[in-house]
């Protein structure tokens, strides 16, 4: 099974600002592990390292014991593609120009799939996914709900077939009664298929609920093992 993520001393500095201080943590296969931390801790940093959007000054990301901060040109993309990014607000990360189609046949495009009738089918399946209708395909996200774009914006990161989904606040910006929902599709698709999950988010709660395993940052670094909360 595909999908361990080994994150190895990683550090990130903007200017005197320590962002990330020497984390390392170990995600397994079909695992969904917890990132809890207040604001300003280095969560979203740390997130941006794993799925290539930052260099790290120094450390290594390894997805099933390749070293993703050392590959370059084609085979860079080609794993990169299996660890996905899951943004905080749907909001700002769809386009309001395309139809929520054309959003899900991008991905599908660039990974080089020609065949126009395909995509359609494979768009359709990933609005299944997240538990739309197809008839949504049509539309722009101005006409969906939050609830229903922060599930556009799961199933877009799926359109790679990622191992892995690095999911940053994936509901903060959602009312608290659409919130459960969208968590839950996080957690079906975990199920369905074996994807392991990066859950980051400042609401303790909501991610001790959702993850086998929670561990805590707080400047930069990752609390001692006795500050890690076990749910199982
Ligand atoms: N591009 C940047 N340039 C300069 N400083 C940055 C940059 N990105 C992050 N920082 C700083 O690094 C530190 C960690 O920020 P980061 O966004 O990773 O924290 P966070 O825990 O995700 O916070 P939040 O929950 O508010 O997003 C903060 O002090 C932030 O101001």
């Amino acid at each position: 099974m595909n999908g361990r993520l080994v994150v190895d001393d990683v550090h990130v500095r903007f200017g005197d600002v320590v962002a990330v201080d020497g984390v390392s943590l170990d995600l397994a296969p079909g695992e969904i592990l917890g990132l809890v931390g207040d604001s300003g801790c280095g969560k979203t940093t740390l997130a941006r390292v794993i799925v290539g959007l930052e260099q790290p000054q120094a450390g290594r990301v390894f997805l099933d014991g390749e070293d993703l901060t050392a590959l370059r040109g084609a085979r860079r993309r080609e794993v990169r593609r299996r660890v996905q990014l899951v943004f905080q607000d749907p909001e700002s990360s769809l386009s309001p120009r395309l139809t929520i189609g054309q959003t899900l046949e991008e991905p599908l495009l660039v990974a080089g799939m020609r065949s126009r009738r395909e995509r359609v089918k494979r768009v359709t399946e990933l609005l299944e996914l997240v538990g739309l209708p197809a008839t949504l395909a049509g539309r722009r996200p101005r006409a969906l709900s939050g609830g229903q774009r922060q599930r556009i914006g799961i199933a877009r990161a799926l359109a790679s077939k990622p191992d892995v989904l690095v999911c940053d606040e994936p509901v903060s910006s959602l009312d608290a009664s659409v919130r459960a929902q969208v968590m839950n599709v996080l957690l079906d698709l975990r199920d369905e298929l074996d994807v392991s999950v990066l859950l980051i988010a400042h609401d303790h709660d909501l991610v001790r609920q959702a993850s086998d395993r929670v561990l805590a940052m707080a400047a930069g670094r990752l609390g001692s093992p006795a500050q890690a909360l076990q749910r199982r």
